[in-house]
Formats: C-alpha cells, structure tokens, sequence
C-alpha cells in the first residue's frame, strides 16, 4: 500500500462573481522513501496541492490518504513535518529549545526526547549550538536547525515548500546533498514545491508537472537511476542530467507560454 494516495482531486476556489479550477483531476502516490516534486509555472496549484496534502484545505472533489487514513482532520496531521522557505524557529528559543518544540506541544517531552534532541542536532552538525539563539545562525545551519526540529517529531511525510529558495546558491547546493542523504538515512517520503527545475531533477525519485488553469497532471518524469544513486551535487554534474533538464525545460516552457 503507497504511504500517500491522491485520489482524484479537484479544488475550486469561489468568490462573489467568479471562480478558479486552481485543481482538477489530480492522482498519484507516493511510497515510503520517496521523493517527488511537484513543479509548474506560476499559478498551476502547487500550493493548494500541498495544502490540501497538508489537511489545511479540504478538496472540492477527490481525497488525499495517508497510511490508510484519509480523515484530515484527525491526528494524521502529526504524521506530517514541514520545511518551508522561512524557517519559524522562535528567536527568543535555543535551538534546543526550539528543535523539543514539537515533543512539547504534542506532550511527548521527557528524558528521552532530551537524548533524541541530542542526537537530532548531532544529525544536522550542530551539536555544539544548542544553547545559541537562532539569531546567532546563518540562514544554512537555521534551515539545518529546522530540519531537526521537524525529524525529532518522526513524521511519516515531510512536506517541503522551497525550503532552500531564500538561501543563497553554494548554501542551498550544500543543504540539497544534506537533506537528500539526511533523508535516505531515515527512509522518508517527501513531497517537495519549487520552481527550480534542477532542484527537482537532482533530488527526486519522480517529478509531477502540472499545467495551470485548470491545474492538472501534465507529465510525470521519472528520474533514471544513475541519477538517483548520486548526491545531488554530483547528479548535476552527471550527463543525464543535461538530458533531463533539457526535457522538462522544453515542457514548463510550452507551458509558460500556451
Ligand atoms: N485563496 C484563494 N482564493 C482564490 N483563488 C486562489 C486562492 N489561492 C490560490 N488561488 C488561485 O488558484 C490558482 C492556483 O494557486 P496556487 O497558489 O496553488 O498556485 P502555485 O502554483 O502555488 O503558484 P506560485 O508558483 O505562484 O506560488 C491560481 O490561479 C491562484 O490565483
């Protein structure tokens, strides 16, 4: 059984006068362990698609199913991490404080979760800061931070939404390798939103395309093993990867234009 099935969805958002198909037909799964991108020009429904993944918005039609469950309202919504382009860390929090944010609010904070919290930081490479303030991080150890404070809560799915947009390119080339690896250690499924094409190339087992007005399936790209056997620094620099990046370039950009 696929860790996440979409099924059949469709959203429409309405106003007084008008209305917007922002999503129509939308199905596929993902299966533990993952990583799929869901790329698009602007407008095409990558965010109601992760909101609605998310349980934030329910479906006009269709459902989403985490492990079996498809009540979003109910506790499956713990079964989710987020990463996003910000990273929300509380400045007046260490980043111990922060990364034991989730264990307390879920009332899961004990001795153990001290030791998990360790481990945690030990993880991303921050060990030895956390007893500093977000403030005292750059933008790279702070989305490391939030990666931390995302994994200690054991999440069945990371919804990653650009995460890396707002860093600069050697920093995000480096989380990209990070968080990759980070993820296949743990064996986790991601859905990631970006704009970036090479980004969805280099770490995704499939990449869904979406076309705007209506926001619908336009291709799905499988990424070739040589490709998904590398780091993602080093997949860019793999010759399939010119291949790739060239195919779907030709695609968005139809697209962009039509
Ligand atoms: N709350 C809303 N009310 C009305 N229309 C909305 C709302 N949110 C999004 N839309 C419309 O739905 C469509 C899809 O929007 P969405 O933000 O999901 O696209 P996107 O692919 O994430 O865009 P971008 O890449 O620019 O972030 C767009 O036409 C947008 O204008």
């Amino acid at each position: 059984m696929p860790l996440l099935t979409v099924n059949q969805v469709s959203h429409h958002y309405y106003s007084k006068t008008d209305y917007t198909k922002a999503l129509e037909n939308i199905s596929f799964t993902l299966d533990q362990g993952e990583f799929i991108s869901i790329l698009g020009p602007s407008g095409c429904g990558k965010t109601t698609l992760l909101s609605i993944v998310a349980g934030l918005i329910s479906p006009t039609r269709g459902e989403t199913i985490l492990d079996g469950d498809s009540d979003r309202k109910a506790g499956n919504k713990a079964h989710m991490g987020y990463m996003l382009q910000q990273d929300y860390l509380f400045p007046w929090k260490t980043i111990k404080e922060n990364v034991l944010l989730g264990p307390k609010i879920n009332k899961k904070h004990d001795a153990s979760m001290d030791q998990r919290a360790k481990k945690m930081l030990e993880e991303v490479g921050l060990q030895d800061i956390g007893d500093s303030y977000p403030d005292e991080l750059s933008g790279g150890m702070r989305q490391r931070a939030a990666l931390a404070r995302t994994l200690i809560t054991e999440p069945k799915l990371l919804l990653l939404d650009e995460p890396f947009s707002a860093l600069d390119f050697q920093t995000k080339l480096r989380l990209e390798d990070f968080v990759s690896q980070l993820l296949k250690q743990y064996n986790k499924a991601a859905l990631l939103v970006t704009h970036d094409i090479s980004e969805a190339i280099v770490m995704s087992d499939r990449i869904l395309l979406l076309k705007p007005r209506p926001g619908e399936i336009q291709e799905i790209f499988k990424m070739p093993g040589e490709l998904r056997n590398l780091p993602p620094f080093q997949a860019r620099q793999h010759p399939s990867f010119q291949e790739i990046f060239d195919e779907v370039w030709k695609e968005m950009s139809a697209l962009e234009t039509s």
